[in-house]
């Protein structure tokens, strides 16, 4: 698994540093106001782990599953929910967590559903922001690290399901997704 990336962008340990940071910000912001914490899966099961464990007042978790790449590395535009959420989120304060904003379609189309559903106030972190692959306008309120327009793996990251499993953030070797394209084309 580790022979197929070309080099690690994010190391384990930076990751880990950052997550306490943002851990401690939600804290102090949402002290005593029992945020709404949803995850996307299935990319930021991981971060979401890691980070709710860093946040020390109350709240609640969810998950939403959402689909927009299938196996490729370029989003196909259309956002399908594969699980909605159990809770209500009329009245309360969201956060949303992301592994990545790539092309921001996810995502723009999860903030107008919860705005749409009543929410008092959605707040978008993501552990990782590829302005360079933006389609949408879309900002997130805060962004652990800016990646490169490259198609990054790892820490929750998949490219064809896998890799979500590394314990970094890594460039996939371009020539595992090439292969990959072409033996898609000949089925
Ligand atoms: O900004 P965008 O271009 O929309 O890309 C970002 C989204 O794409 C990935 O999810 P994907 O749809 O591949 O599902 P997954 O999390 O199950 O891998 C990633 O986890 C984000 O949710
Ligand atoms: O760079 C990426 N890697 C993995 N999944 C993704 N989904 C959007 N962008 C990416
Ligand atoms: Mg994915």
């Amino acid at each position: 698994m580790h022979d197929d990336i070309e080099h690690i962008l994010i190391s384990e340990e930076e990751i880990q540093t950052k997550i306490k940071e943002m851990g401690k910000a939600i804290s102090e912001e949402y002290d005593s106001r029992f945020p709404l914490v949803i995850g996307v899966l299935k990319g930021a099961l991981p971060f979401m782990a890691d980070i709710i464990k860093r946040v020390e007042t109350h709240l609640e978790i969810d998950f939403m599953d959402v689909s927009s790449y299938g196996k490729g590395t370029v989003s196909s535009g259309e956002v399908k929910i594969i699980k909605d959420l159990d809770t209500t989120v009329e009245g309360r304060d969201v956060i949303i967590l992301e592994d990545i904003i790539d092309s921001g379609i996810t995502l723009n189309y999860l903030i107008s559903l919860i705005k749409h559903r009543g929410a008092k106030s959605v707040k978008i972190i993501t552990l990782l922001d590829k302005p360079d692959g933006r389609k949408v306008d879309l900002v997130p309120d805060v962004a652990g690290f800016i990646v490169p327009d490259a198609f990054v793996v790892g820490y929750g990251l998949d490219f064809a399901e896998r890799y979500r499993n590394l314990p970094y953030i890594g460039v996939l070797k371009p020539k595992i997704y090439n292969n990959e394209a072409a033996a898609s084309e000949t089925l």
